[in-house]
């Protein structure tokens, strides 16, 4: 089977500092992979050097087999990349429906039929239409930041800890919605959260140090305290 997404030992610097030093991963259609790593290992900077936000040192991006190294993350993204940042990137001042509208790259009927089924998707979404981005709840605004990655086309999702600083309850919702995405789309998903990682991954890569020392199948992991412990600190 070929890799959606296919990173070979790549390098990467912000401004003087090395951070990645050598990432290596695959990332299979249909299925979820889940980076994993301690704070500060270099999981949100592999995304965002996925996306162009930083600059590749060293290395080899490639996305349906077709390079996309130091392209410009616009380019990037009508590949069909969607992000979902840490901080989510909603427009606090905008309602829901004006966040969902903003996120759309072409209206058409296909778009708005696509917008149609999100919803069905993300009932909350629609009860809180005409609501402000910033009135809403962490996992609102999580399932919004979510949805509005998925309003176009895109066939890899990149989601970067969506369980931070939510209650278990909201953990348990935003977990739900990620498996109902993953029916639709491929998805490589930071998360901290093992017990989110281990409900939705199928796959596993762990970071640290900026280099990808270990991956596998998730289950593997779940039975594996020794590895667990030594990489995620999970006693
Ligand atoms: N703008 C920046 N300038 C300098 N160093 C940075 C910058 N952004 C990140 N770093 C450093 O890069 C390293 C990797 O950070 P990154 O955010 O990728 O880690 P992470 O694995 O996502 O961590 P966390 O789980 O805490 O979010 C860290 O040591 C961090 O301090």
């Amino acid at each position: 089977m070929s890799s959606l997404l296919s990173v070979k030992n790549v390098e990467a610097f912000i401004q003087q500092y090395h951070i990645l030093h050598d990432i290596s991963l695959e990332v299979q259609s249909g299925e979820v992979t889940v980076l994993l790593g301690r704070n500060g290992a270099g999981k949100t900077t592999t995304l965002r050097t996925i996306m162009g936000l930083n600059k590749v040192s060293k290395g080899d991006i490639t996305y349906n087999g077709e390079q996309i190294i130091n392209e410009q993350p616009y380019r990037i993204a009508n590949k069909g990349i969607g992000y979902v940042p840490e901080d989510q990137g909603i427009f606090g001042e905008l309602t829901v429906g004006e966040n969902m509208r903003v996120a759309v790259k072409k209206e058409d009927e296909r778009t708005t039929k696509r917008m149609e089924w999100i919803l069905d998707l993300f009932p909350d979404l629609k009860k809180y239409w005409k609501k402000q981005g910033g009135q809403l709840s962490g996992g609102q605004k999580q399932m919004l930041a979510i949805a509005r990655a998925f309003v176009n086309e895109n066939d890899l999702l990149l989601i970067d800890e969506p369980s931070k600083g939510l209650a278990p309850i909201i953990v348990e919702k935003v977990t739900e919605s990620i498996q109902q995405m993953k029916e639709h789309a491929t998805i490589l998903l930071v998360e901290q959260n093992f017990q989110m990682a281990s409900n939705t991954g199928d796959h596993f890569y762990i970071i640290d140090d900026g280099q990808t020392v270990l991956n596998g199948k998730m289950n593997e992991l779940q039975e594996n305290q020794e590895l667990k412990r030594k990489y995620l600190g999970i006693l």
